[in-house]
């Protein structure tokens, strides 16, 4: 079994629970009250700026120079084309300017920054991956089941369920299962503890937006 495998294997019941999310449900139905989009948009806004800053310095640390520089452009790709992205919903979805995070968004950041600054890179690289595996395998899982032809939050699946983005996540586990495969058994178990706490808070990201968690 490869890392990822394992690694996929121990977050199964969290990925189930997110699955089953009001968030999600009602997001594939295109029922998801505005309110609470908005909410997630703005907190995701802040929460991709930061993400990509951790993605960068991942790349500064990563041993090889390939993972530097995929790294690297993962934090470009996170700061430009997914900022962009919000700031066309930010137009069409009534939203204005930026706001302080929320709880959930800055428990999610600052656990990613701080794994990216003092942890070894591969447990940093692990820690980064459910934002990219998660969103893609709900993406499709959205789009596999969506029924309404007029779903407001079309462009939001469309994005995760590409094949652009399917590219990046090919590449993220690919360079999780090498750094794996180079490390030791104490390591590649840290690996998937980190991979297990970011998905929790993937799971607590959309819950928080979905009840409006304010500090
Ligand atoms: C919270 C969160 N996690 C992951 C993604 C996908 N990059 C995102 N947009 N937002």
């Amino acid at each position: 079994m490869t890392w990822s495998e394992q690694a996929w294997a121990a977050i199964e019941p969290i990925y189930q629970s997110i699955t089953e999310m009001p968030f999600i449900l009602e997001l594939q139905e295109g029922t998801l009250p505005l309110e609470k989009f908005q909410f997630y948009m703005i907190q995701d806004s802040a929460y991709l700026e930061h993400f990509g800053r951790a993605l960068a310095l991942i790349g500064a640390r990563a041993d090889g120079i390939d993972d530097a520089l995929t790294f690297m452009r993962f934090g470009e790709n996170a700061i430009v084309v997914e900022n962009a992205l919000h700031a066309s919903y930010f137009s069409d979805f009534g939203i204005s300017g930026r706001s302080a995070m929320e709880p959930a968004c800055h428990h999610y950041v600052h656990y990613l920054k701080s794994t990216a600054a003092l942890e070894p890179v591969e447990v940093a690289m692990a820690a980064v991956l459910p934002c990219f595996w998660i969103y893609k395998a709900v993406g499709d899982h959205i789009y596999a089941g969506q029924r309404a032809a007029d779903n407001p939050y079309r462009r939001w699946i469309d994005t995760y369920a590409g094949e652009d983005f399917a590219a990046s996540v090919q590449q993220a586990i690919r360079s999780c299962d090498n750094a794996a495969a180079a490390a030791t058994e104490v390591m590649r178990k840290r690996m998937i503890d980190a991979f297990i706490t970011a998905s929790r808070l993937e799971y607590n990201f959309w819950d928080s937006a979905y009840r409006l968690v304010r500090w």
